[in-house]
C-alpha cells in the first residue's frame, strides 16, 4: 500500500499538486493526466527530488518523507527516468551492478541477482554488451532491470512507453505486470499511453492541474466524464 497524504507542492506561484490525496494498494498503478497536470512532480516528491510543502507518503508503515533520497534508494525505491541513464562505456551487467554498489551483499550475490534480473527482461545474452551498442528498446529493458536488482519495494516508471513501437510497448507490459510476482515490488507508472495503462493498471488516479480529479479501477476512471473533459482537445482518452 502506498499512502499519499495531503500532499502539497508549489514552485513560486504555481501549485503544482494540491492537496494530493490518495492510496495506491494494487500491484501496478497509473498515473495520468494532461501535461503539466503534476505527474512527474508527484513522482519527485515520492523519490525526494522535490520537497513537499505539505503532506506524507508511507508506504508499508515507512514514511519516506523521513528518509533522505539516497536512504530511500537503499530502502528499495527505484525510478526510470523519461530518458534511460545507461552509461554508454559500461556492460549492461555493469550498468545494473551500480544500482547496488551500495549493498552490503558479497560480489557474488551481486553478480547472481544482476544475472537473475537481466534474465527478466531478456537481456541475459547482452550481459557483456556495453551501454553504447544498444538499441534504444535494449537501453529501456536494461533500464528496467536496474530497477528489479537488489530487493526493490517500489518502482515508479515516467513514460516508459514513449518512443517505443506497438510491439516493443506490449512486451514493455507484460514485463511490467510481471514485476510483482517476480520482485514483490508495488509499481506506479505514468504514460500518456492510455492504452497501456488500461492494460496494466488495474488503478489509476487522475490529476488536472495538480488536483485528484478522479481514481478508481482504470476502466471506471477512463469513463468519468470529468476525465473526459480533461483531455478534452489535447488527446484522446
Ligand atoms: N522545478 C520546477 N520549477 C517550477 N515549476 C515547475 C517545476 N517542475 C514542475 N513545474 C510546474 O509544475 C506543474 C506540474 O508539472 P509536472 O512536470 O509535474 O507535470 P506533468 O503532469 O508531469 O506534465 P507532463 O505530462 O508534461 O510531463 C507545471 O505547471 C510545471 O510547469
Amino acid at each position: 500500500m502506498i499512502e499519499v497524504q495531503n500532499v502539497t507542492v508549489r514552485f513560486g506561484g504555481v501549485v503544482a499538486l494540491d492537496g494530493v490525496e490518495t492510496q495506491f494498494a494494487n500491484p501496478v498503478s497509473g498515473i495520468i493526466g494532461p501535461n503539466g497536470a503534476g505527474k512527474t512532480t508527484l513522482m519527485n516528491v515520492v523519490s525526494g527530488f522535490v520537497a513537499a510543502q505539505n503532506g506524507q507518503i508511507v508506504k508499508d508503515n515507512q514514511n519516506l518523507m523521513g528518509l533522505a533520497p539516497y536512504k530511500r534508494a537503499h530502502w528499495g525505491l527505484r525510478r526510470s527516468f523519461q530518458k534511460e541513464e545507461i552509461a554508454d562505456d559500461l556492460t549492461v551487467a555493469e550498468n545494473v551492478l551500480v544500482q547496488v554498489d551500495h549493498s552490503t551483499l558479497t560480489s557474488a550475490h551481486k553478480s547472481k541477482d544482476v544475472a537473475r534480473v537481466l534474465e527478466i527482461v531478456g537481456m541475459a545474452e547482452q550481459a557483456d554488451r556495453p551501454g553504447a551498442r544498444l538499441n534504444s528498446f535494449e537501453r529501456r529493458l536494461t533500464d528496467v532491470a536496474k530497477c528489479l536488482v537488489g530487493d526493490p519495494k517500489l518502482i515508479m516508471f515516467d513514460e516508459p512507453a514513449g518512443g517505443l513501437s506497438v510491439e516493443e510497448t506490449a512486451r514493455l507490459g507484460d514485463l511490467i505486470l510481471e514485476i510483482h510476482a517476480r520482485t514483490g515490488a508495488q509499481t506506479l507508472v505514468i504514460d500518456h499511453d492510455v492504452d497501456l495503462i488500461a492494460r496494466i493498471c488495474s488503478e489509476t488516479l487522475v490529476l488536472d492541474f495538480g488536483r485528484k480529479i478522479a481514481f478508481g479501477p482504470t476502466a471506471e476512471v477512463l469513463s468519468d466524464p470529468k476525465v473526459k473533459a480533461a483531455y478534452l482537445g489535447t488527446e484522446d482518452i
